[in-house]
């Protein structure tokens, strides 16, 4: 067994919604592979895994590489731990490491403290339109071998390919595997372990929506974020605002109102339609790249709705919901939004600051910690030694 330094991208121009090379996530032909963000900090490491076939690569591809849903169909099942590193915004940088669904972790072969160690959450995918009890025995043994390495790990479920499911089949199968999943941890005397579920299929919007959860669980900033979108919202009578990756149209904050379904794809069809348009009418030939800091839109619906989308920073952009009548005190929004995009540059820049001096004190008084990161060297030689 062996493993893959980081994914082949897929060319972007192969996909019709793809974005330049240098809007994109990932790494490709040339870049370095480094697990640790500019500011030294080791990235989080969001592991996927499930049996064969359950849709790991799909989600990865779709979600982060721009592949249409119908082209997953042509994904050949992987044979090695793929790695790829997702060097966006600040706020949004993590390692993806998408697994064999034939690997089996609870093999001594294997060292746990290699996968498991440097990890910020678990993603397990059930396949739902196959028999899943199998997936559910993978499903206990891959969470208490992780638990047991590392009890800081966020275990999340995708209860994947829904689509085609009628709101109470869906309903009834989240309740199966809830109840089986967690009754089977708590007779094992795991019940500490936490699951999070998510209802999800790469033909809708819910893959990106359950990866927004995933992602913001891994941003320390978030209280930050949503207070700064609350303190937007209430002195610009905004109803609801995300702050979006732009690349992957994952939300990483929004404020703290329940989230719809609906708003969510709104504003994620918005995003489409202003890097779409700017793409093909907003490229000068000295530019890079077409989303900037005069990047803007406004879409009035025919219910009395406005969608509001003011750029943050390259790889951010926040999309506000509000009233038309109180879109009529544009000036305002407009300041509240340049205070709200000065005080995020801020959480930047304490963020940056406080990992250097952290870093700093590591390499000082830790290398049994530097030792636990450095997985990447570490973990070639383990899963090498599989081969042998
Ligand atoms: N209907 C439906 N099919 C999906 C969905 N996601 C993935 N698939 C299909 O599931 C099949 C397997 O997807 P893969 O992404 O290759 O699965 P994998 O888990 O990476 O498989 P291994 O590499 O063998 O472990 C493909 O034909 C996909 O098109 C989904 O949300 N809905």
């Amino acid at each position: 067994m062996s493993y893959q330094d980081d994914e082949e991208s897929v060319p972007y121009d192969d996909h019709p919604n793809s974005f330049p090379k240098n809007f994109g996530y990932g790494q490709y032909e040339g870049e370095q592979d480094n697990s640790l963000s500019p500011t030294g900090e080791q990235k989080p490491r969001i592991l996927l895994m499930g049996l064969r076939r359950s849709g790991k690569s799909s989600i990865q591809k779709v979600v982060f590489h721009k592949m249409s849903p119908n082209e997953t169909l042509f994904l050949e099942s992987t044979n090695k731990i793929v790695k790829d590193n997702i060097n966006n915004s600040s706020f949004v940088q993590f390692q993806i490491w998408d697994f064999p669904g034939q690997i089996d972790f609870v093999d001594s072969a294997f060292d746990p403290h290699m996968i498991f160690g440097g990890c910020g959450a678990l993603i397990f995918v059930i396949d739902v339109q196959d028999d899943y009890s199998d997936a559910l025995l993978q499903l206990h043994s891959t969470v208490t071998q992780a638990y047991k390495t590392n009890s800081n790990i966020k275990f999340e479920v995708f209860i994947h390919k829904v689509d085609g499911f009628g709101d109470d089949s869906k309903m009834e199968s989240q309740r199966n595997i809830h109840q089986t999943a967690t009754e089977s941890l708590i007779d094992a005397g795991y019940d500490q372990i936490h699951l999070s579920f998510h209802l999800t299929s790469i033909y809708d919007h819910s893959i990106f929506e359950a990866f927004s959860k995933v992602v913001q669980k891994l941003i320390p900033q978030l209280p930050a974020l949503e207070n700064l979108l609350d303190i937007l919202n209430t002195n610009s009578a905004i109803e609801k605002s995300f702050l979006f990756d732009v690349v992957s149209k994952i939300y990483i904050a929004t404020d703290s109102t329940p989230v719809d379904m609906q708003s969510y794809e709104l504003c994620c069809d918005m995003i489409d339609v202003v890097i779409d348009v700017s793409y093909i009418y907003g490229v000068r030939e000295d530019q890079e790249a077409a989303f900037d800091e005069k990047s803007s839109s406004l879409i009035k619906l025919n219910n009395g709705t406005v969608l509001y989308l003011r750029e943050v920073n390259k790889f951010l952009a926040l999309v506000c919901i509000l009233r038309e009548d109180n879109f009529e005190h544009k000036g305002i929004i407009d300041y509240n939004f340049l205070c709200f995009r000065k005080a995020i540059q801020q959480v930047f820049e304490l963020r940056n600051k406080t990992n250097q001096m952290l870093n700093m004190c590591n390499v000082a008084s830790s290398p049994i910690m530097n030792g636990n990161n450095l997985v990447d060297d570490n973990n070639e030689e383990i899963l090498n030694d599989e081969d042998n």
